[in-house]
């Protein structure tokens, strides 16, 4: 179909009636997945230039397509339930998926689930494991949102400075899901080699997958071995010297210097690892979030990355505000390893019919963890967590033409209307903030944010 319509001559491409051939495309394409999903339309500019469809340069898909050089998810250590229908959610259930939603989200004061009885999303920005395809709890459990599909209803729209857009097309309440971030799932060094020659043409559609939850947890894990293996050092070590003790016995007087030895040993005994944080030695099924919050997490370089250039669906027309409507949530539901979430889209406040929906490129805090709610600090602890392990672009994109034909890029500004001289000032005052923030020698490239939010940072990326 995409080299069937991309053989077209470029003038057939900007027939008006190609809009219905994308959307049939889309709906085609989504319907085993989301049967029920409103249809996602396209757009009319009454202006309507050379193009009348977004790019056909994309297999349209709500998967991930696993790289040929990933093994596929992980079932074998997958939590799962067996609870009877739409019971997992209640307070006394035993639910185990609730129980490991809990470890890590309990600290933020959120109970049980993240979803809300009307299925709303609680709080951005979350880890989120739903009951899976192994738990018998059924279709109707609560803990089921992003499995049942896109409910939303959004269009494609071009817009004046940023290329095309996903917009709402009737109100989207807080919390809603809007779509998973689909596209070819790549490993660390496929998505590197990628990142260089997406930046000789100037495109990214690349996310790193690297929260901070995720480096906290392996941190957690790693000094949980760690202890481990001390643990068993130390107790051959005891044994040893207990068996020397054996053969010659010594008076126990705590005012020896013998004993003072003996001591010691019971101090290396209760001694940690340097980097155990202070949970972590617990035998309790203690959270990875509060295991980790007493210690900044290593910084990894992120296992995976989404690559939405060659497939994806329509979140890779989401653009980029520094005050976002919608934010990155991971969501896990056939997969056991911490690494490999699924990168969703929720909104995080009311979004209103034709107003387009965004959420941030950069990952900062105080664009991400802003709440309308006022309730930032009860929700996150003041720890090191948050902030720039937010999943963020891998590279940045100098001059992008997402277009399949030459054109202006979505950065150029095309809107050739003459500008008033409050409008000038505004611009002249964003260029030197910007000025200021690029730094030297620094690879990545910067990108003018046209989001024309009030708090504009003036660069889409963070510098
Ligand atoms: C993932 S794509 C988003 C969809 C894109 N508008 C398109 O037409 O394909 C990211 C690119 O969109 C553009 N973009 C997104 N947000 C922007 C913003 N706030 N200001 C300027 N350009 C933006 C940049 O060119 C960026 O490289």
């Amino acid at each position: 179909m995409h080299d069937h319509i991309n053989s077209y001559t470029p003038h057939m491409r900007t027939y008006p009636q190609m809009r219905l051939v994308y959307e049939a495309m889309i709906r085609e394409n989504t319907v085993a997945d989301e049967p029920h999903a409103p249809h996602i339309k396209i757009h009319s500019n009454d202006n309507d230039d050379e193009d009348p469809t977004p790019p056909w340069e994309f297999y349209y898909t709500n998967h991930m397509l696993l790289s040929p050089s990933l093994s596929p998810p992980s079932l074998l250590n997958l939590t799962s339930c067996a609870c009877p229908p739409g019971q997992c959610h209640l307070p006394k259930s035993s639910c185990p998926c609730r129980a490991l939603q809990q470890s890590h989200t309990g600290a933020y004061d959120i109970s049980g689930f993240m979803y809300d009885p009307s299925g709303l999303l609680k709080k951005p920005g979350l880890p989120v494991f739903e009951c899976n395809s192994l738990c018998g709890c059924g279709e109707e459990c609560r803990n089921r949102v992003v499995s049942k599909g896109r409910k939303c209803n959004v269009m494609l729209k071009k817009t004046d400075k940023k290329g095309w857009g996903v917009f709402a097309c009737e109100l989207i309440p807080k919390g809603t899901f809007i779509g998973i971030y689909s596209g070819e799932l790549l490993g660390h060094e496929e998505s590197e080699e990628r990142a260089i020659k997406y930046d000789q043409f100037g495109r990214t559609y690349l996310f790193d997958i690297d929260w901070w939850y995720i480096d906290a947890e392996l941190d957690a894990k790693e000094a949980k071995e760690k202890q481990q293996k001390h643990k068993e050092t130390l107790k051959s070590t005891e044994e040893k010297e207990s068996a020397l003790h054996e053969q010659t016995p010594i008076d126990v007087d705590l005012d020896s210097p013998r004993s003072t030895v003996d001591r010691g040993n019971a101090n290396v005994k209760q001694a940690k690892p340097h980097s155990i944080s202070s949970d972590s030695d617990s035998d309790s099924s203690s959270s990875s979030s509060s295991s980790s919050s007493s210690s900044k997490p290593k910084r990894r370089p992120s296992k995976y990355t989404i690559d939405a250039y060659h497939a994806g669906n329509f979140t890779r027309f989401l653009n980029h505000s520094c005050d976002p409507n919608a934010a990155l949530t991971p969501v896990y539901i056939d997969v056991d390893e911490i690494e490999r979430p699924l990168l969703t889209i929720f909104s995080k406040r009311h979004i209103h019919p034709h107003e387009e929906i965004t959420f941030s490129y950069s990952g900062d805090p105080d664009v991400d963890d802003d709440d309308e709610d006022g309730d930032l600090n009860k929700i996150h602890p003041p720890t090191p967590k948050r902030g720039k392990h937010v999943p963020k672009p891998q590279y940045n994109n100098p001059n992008p033409n997402h277009h399949h034909k030459p054109r202006s890029s979505p950065n150029t500004n095309t809107n050739t209307k003459t500008k008033t001289k409050a409008e000038t000032e505004t611009e002249t005052k964003t260029k030197k903030k910007k000025k200021k923030k690029g730094k030297k020698g620094d690879a990545r490239v910067h990108v003018d944010c046209e989001c024309g939010a009030a708090k504009c940072k003036g660069t889409i990326w963070r510098q």
